[in-house]
């Protein structure tokens, strides 16, 4: 019975290889996350034992846990929070949480935290190239020889503040070795991480999941995990929310069924370090990094049971719905995941996905419209195009982002205007990219490196320059 409890459902992705780059890097991701055993579902009490008899039955903290193990609970959530919110997680470990020395202050390296007060926040639309590649052997930790995911992490802005536990930062990554004997935990809050190059291996204290582009991975708040690359290099997105945990967002009249599915967000299954070596484990605590030297692995759960959990998703699995009369529909129903706020509705950031799809509406200028919009957009693509932006100015590229603040003027760009408004109506597939959007309900401020970035691109303004008037003139 117990070890059933440690046997996964669902693998990886169903996914077919077109031989794109992007497909081979899911390929050997998928090689690797066959070997992994998953609990589908989103939200629900799991639980699992890498050892028959690890986890307790009948109760939470026996007088001796099984195996000679520690019992500890990690809340993600107040105590006294309404059960529909409340999350937290026992594991059931080799050492307690507890046996660790002092932790000391570590360089922040490129990860900055809100408050964002280093530059001003800018008005203006602003679109990024992807972040250079780590030069080679760049590591000043002296870990493994180049850059890992910590080291590679590079911050972008964000808005609201970590010690108020609302907000969010966008991070980016390039990485191009693996955290050995270095784990990382954020006490500030969950991270959402979006690979856009090269396959992940994420060993958590809860188990592995394998994420490759195409796929995410959301790590709780305080979960520790050390990231494996499957490949030379690694690249992608991260959005860190200070605020309330990511849920599936409600369906209202869509019914029971659609965007987002629950059971396809695969939780993992025990899998533990048994690491008696020096092992770093950096902190992430109020903005800044901290670090410690253990004698010993903190990967070190053998069992554990519980609600407060990672998760990997594939994208392509994502339910895409939209019009299938006319109008060109709010981006909201592409919304995975949502951080909600105090107000009904109003998402601290909301997690969105631009999926393949058909496009049919009659009488309808298909791509995104023009707008303004009291929500913040930063937006990035994982492969492919974007169906608002043919191209202009470096483009919006794989790796590269845009960020589209409150209130600025945005949409397609004049090429993607011109073709769309002259275009056949014949239906229409969508399918050469992948992009998501974070978006959030405060401006995203930018950090000093983000502003003055060599990959910032000039003349982004350019793109919607030579839209003409077609009114009659007096
Ligand atoms: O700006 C964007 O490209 C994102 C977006 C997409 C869409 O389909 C409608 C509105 C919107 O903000
Ligand atoms: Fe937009």
């Amino acid at each position: 019975m117990r070890r059933e409890l440690a046997m996964g459902q669902g693998t990886d992705s169903t996914t077919s290889s077109t031989g794109t780059s992007a497909d081979q890097a899911r390929d050997r991701t998928r090689g690797t996350a066959e070997r992994l055993t998953y609990q589908a579902g989103f939200g629900n009490e799991h639980s699992s034992e890498a050892e028959p008899g690890a986890l307790p039955l009948g109760r939470n903290s026996p007088q001796r846990a099984p195996l000679g193990l520690y019992a500890e609970q990690l809340s993600g959530s107040a105590f006294t929070e309404p059960r529909a919110h409340n999350r937290r997680s026992w594991l059931y470990r080799i050492r307690p949480s507890a046996a660790h020395p002092r932790f000391v202050r570590a360089d922040n390296g490129g990860l900055r935290s809100a408050p964002f007060e280093e530059a001003e926040p800018d008005p203006n639309r602003l679109r990024w190239g992807p972040l250079p590649e780590p030069p080679p052997s760049s590591s000043s930790r002296g870990h493994a020889q180049g850059t890992d995911f910590l080291a590679g992490l590079w911050t972008l802005g964000g808005n609201g503040d970590a010690r108020q536990r609302s907000g969010m930062a966008v991070h980016l990554y390039a990485a191009d070795a693996s955290m050995t004997d270095r784990v990382f935990s954020d006490a500030d809050g969950e991270l959402l991480i979006v690979p856009e190059r090269g396959g992940l291996l994420l060993h958590t204290e809860f188990g592995l999941l394998g994420a490759a582009p195409g796929h995410v991975a959301l790590i709780p708040r305080g979960v520790r995990f050390r990231v494996e690359l499957l490949e030379e290099s690694a690249r992608g997105y991260v959005c860190e929310n200070y605020g309330r945990p990511f849920v599936l967002p409600d369906l209202g009249p869509i019914g029971a069924n659609g965007l987002a599915n629950a059971r396809d967000f695969l939780a993992p299954t025990a899998a533990y370090e048994d690491v008696e070596r020096p092992v770093e484990v950096v902190n992430k605590f109020c903005g800044n990094l901290w670090k410690a030297v253990y004698d010993h692995s903190p990967l070190d759960v053998v069992a554990w049971h519980g609600n407060h959990l990672p998760y990997v998703y594939d994208l392509r699995r994502f339910n895409v719905l939209g019009s299938i009369s006319y109008d060109h529909p709010d981006p909201s129903i592409f919304t995975v995941l949502t951080s909600p706020s105090d107000t009904p509705g109003l998402a601290g950031v909301d997690f969105v996905v631009f999926a393949p799809r058909w496009l049919v509406g009659e009488d309808t200028f298909r791509p995104p419209y023009f707008h303004r919009n009291v929500m913040s957009e930063y937006m990035g693509l994982i492969e492919g195009a974007y169906d608002a932006k043919a191209g202009g100015a470096g483009g919006f590229v794989p790796g590269g982002g845009s960020l589209h603040n409150m209130m600025s003027a945005h949409g397609p760009d004049r090429e993607t205007f011109e073709r769309a408004s002259a275009a056949e109506l014949a239906p229409q597939k969508i399918d050469d990219g992948l992009a998501f959007m974070f978006e959030t309900r405060w401006p995203i401020t930018l950090t000093e490196q983000a502003a003055g970035a060599a990959h910032l691109q000039a003349d982004y303004d350019a793109v919607w320059q030579g839209l003409e008037r077609h009114f009659p003139a007096p």
